[in-house]
């Protein structure tokens, strides 16, 4: 659909505030970059980040707009976010989303698989503030998915989240937008990049660590790289899942994971000698009316399509009730498809606003 401000009025300021600023959030403000007078032109919108709070790197605030140039420039040549001292704070993140006076937080920080904290205190903080929220980070919809939907609804308040899964496939779009009328009744996947990378590396005869070494320098593992190779990473999308299309109840802790840790190169020549591959599969069933979950290493066959997922590609197949089995393929994401996640969650936010005449 193409949309044109059609008013030819100024566009509207829609400031925003980050938390986090490593490869998703620097991929991120890259695509605004690149993005920002097309979203000016076609919907009226002035995107403008106005606010970015990282653990070491500093922490920034302008209200007139931050340029993104420098900011994209300073931490990529120094590893820092000081490149204007007037914009510098040492404010921490909940008092950053209270004074920066953004319309929308964006949930940039790293994974936290124990209580998905303090992301989530910083959307409570942000819906308590009028703030819209995006999440690209998983553990708030693994551990506390319902809570903060019904404080969203009750503020009138949209909770954006496509990137937690399958980055900017939509996933959720999917399933929430496109099929009405349709239950998902449970899913069968290949949610993790990172795990997917290090078995075919290790089909291929190259070294586990290595493999685990290029998967952490094209920014797909997450920071703490245990986190993928254990399956939590997977349980994490997979309670995700669970909790948003099939109303579950599930955390990362009451899924049933197994990751590839103990997977050797015996067991992966085994599994080629029987004509198939080892793939980390996550699961979502129904159970006695009860929804539940797994993530563990299968044997798949060389005639299984999840077999052909290759590399960093992911893969999610929905079981539904009115329209059978639908399987979505996402080939060999980079980073950029991480962004576009961030970024068309921002466009729908845009686009809902509009719709409803708030903007
Ligand atoms: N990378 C990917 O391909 C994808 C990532 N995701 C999810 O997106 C999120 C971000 O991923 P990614 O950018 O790769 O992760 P990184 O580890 O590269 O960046 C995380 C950022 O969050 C900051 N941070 C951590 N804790 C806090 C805190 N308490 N307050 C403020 N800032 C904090 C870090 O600060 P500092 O810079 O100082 O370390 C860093 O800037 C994660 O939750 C991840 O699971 C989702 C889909 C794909
Ligand atoms: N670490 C994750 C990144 C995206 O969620 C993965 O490897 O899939």
């Amino acid at each position: 659909m193409k949309e044109v401000n059609p008013s030819h009025n100024p566009a509207v300021s829609f400031p925003l505030c980050l938390i986090g600023f490593g490869n998703a959030g620097q991929a991120f403000c890259q695509m605004l970059l690149e993005q920002h007078d097309h979203v000016k032109g076609t919907y009226g919108v002035d995107l403008q980040i106005v606010a970015i709070s990282t653990r070491s790197k500093g922490t920034l605030f302008d209200p007139r707009g931050l340029d993104l140039s420098e900011v994209l420039t300073a931490v990529r040549e120094g590893g820092r976010l000081d490149h204007r001292q007037s914009a510098l704070t040492d404010v921490d993140p909940l008092g950053l989303i209270q004074k920066c006076g953004a319309k929308a937080m964006l949930e940039l920080s790293t994974l936290s698989i124990e209580d998905g904290q303090p992301a989530i205190s910083h959307i409570e903080t942000a819906f308590e503030n009028g703030m819209h929220v995006i999440t690209a980070n998983k553990g708030p919809l693994a551990w506390a998915y319902s809570r903060l939907k019904a404080l969203a609804d009750s503020k009138g308040l949209e909770l954006l989240h496509e990137t937690t899964v399958m980055d900017g496939a939509p996933v959720f779009n999917l399933a929430k937008e496109t099929l009405p009328g349709c239950k998902v009744l449970g899913f069968k996947g290949i949610l993790n990049s990172t795990t997917n990378f290090v078995l075919e590396r290790m089909e291929a005869g190259d070294n586990y660590d290595e493999a685990l070494q290029e998967a952490k320098r094209q920014g797909f593992a997450e920071a703490d790289p245990s986190l993928d190779i254990d399956g939590w990473d997977a349980a994490a999308k997979t309670s995700a899942l669970i909790n948003v299309l099939m109303a579950g109840s599930t955390t990362p802790l009451t899924i049933d994971r197994t990751g590839i840790a103990e997977i050797t190169l015996e067991d992966i020549t085994a599994a080629r000698e029987r004509g198939g591959k080892l793939k980390l599969i996550c699961e979502g069933i129904l159970e006695n009316g009860e929804a539940k979950g797994s993530v563990k290493p299968v044997f798949v066959s060389n005639q299984d399509m999840f077999s052909t997922i290759d590399a960093t590609t992911s893969t999610l197949c929905l079981k539904t009730d009115l329209m059978g089995e639908i399987c979505m393929v996402e080939r060999q994401p980079e980073i950029q498809q991480t962004a576009y996640g961030v970024f068309s969650d921002t466009l729908t936010l845009i686009r809902r606003l509009k719709a409803s005449g708030s903007l």
